[in-house]
């Protein structure tokens, strides 16, 4: 069965938004196993917007399913991070300092020989690496040129076109599953996947080995606790008999 890893980079948004350390990262990593998460995924930016480095090391020290670590190796303050707490598995996405959010794949020809060598110095670290890709078959023919062991599909361009035209929006994830399986490659994927459009997404992308999901669970987790928690407040206000 296709795992999912939780992406608990929103948990620290909202800590960092107020300072102190409501919602705790670590614990929401170590709830995350509990309610029944195969694995847990950071990203941490260059900045630390949300996601901090000693965060990282925290949650290392925890975790007890697959660590996804997600992040741009060209910043050498993170191949360290990496290397220092190893993982199960980094992700390398090719973001620019100040993205908000991911926006695109690696453009795996382009930089061979870059992705060639890190791929290999994490690799020698015994951390099975993935890259980020968009699905176009050049780009998963060029990530197995590389030698990483897996490819993460970037699926936003997947989740916006599922409402209009699920069959057109899979197309190109189908190929480009196919074709990384005859490559050898692993197969993982994620970004804007949620509770509508993940189902349509796992039924019919074979070999799917992991996604990993962060925003939309995140704000499905306070929605759906939205109405048990008003509760429980009001519970709090009731006169004592
Ligand atoms: C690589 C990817 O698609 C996710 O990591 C996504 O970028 C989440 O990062 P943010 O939480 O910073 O938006
Ligand atoms: N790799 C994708 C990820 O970790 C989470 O992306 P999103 O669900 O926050 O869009």
């Amino acid at each position: 069965m296709t795992k999912l890893s939780v992406n608990i980079n929103k948990f620290a948004t909202l800590r960092n938004s107020r300072g102190g350390n409501n919602p705790d990262v670590v614990k929401a990593a170590v709830d995350a196993q509990l309610f029944g998460a195969d694995g847990v995924t950071v990203h941490p930016r260059p900045d630390e917007r949300h996601i901090r480095y000693a965060d990282v090391y925290a949650i290392k020290s925890i975790i007890t399913t697959e660590f996804n670590i997600e992040g741009n190796s060209q910043e050498q303050k993170f191949v360290d991070l990496v290397l220092d707490v190893k993982p199960t598995q980094v992700t390398l996405v090719p973001d620019a300092l100040d993205q908000i959010t991911s926006n695109h794949g690696w453009d795996t020809i382009r930089h061979k020989e870059y992705l060639v060598e890190i791929v290999s110095v994490f690799q020698k670290a015994g951390i099975r690496v993935s890259l980020f890709v968009d699905p176009v078959i050049a780009m998963v023919e060029g990530a197995a040129d590389t030698g990483t062991d897996r490819i993460e599909l970037y699926t936003e361009a997947y989740a916006h076109g599922y409402p209009a035209d699920k069959e057109k929006a899979i197309a190109p994830y189908h190929q480009a599953a196919l074709r990384a399986r005859e490559l050898g490659l692993g197969l993982n994927a994620g970004h804007d996947l949620d509770l509508h459009n993940l189902h349509y997404f796992s039924r019919n992308i074979p070999h799917l080995d992991e996604v990993s999901i962060g925003h939309a669970l995140i704000c499905d987790a306070l929605y759906l606790g939205y109405e048990n928690t008003i509760q429980l407040y009001k519970r709090q206000l009731q006169p004592t008999p």
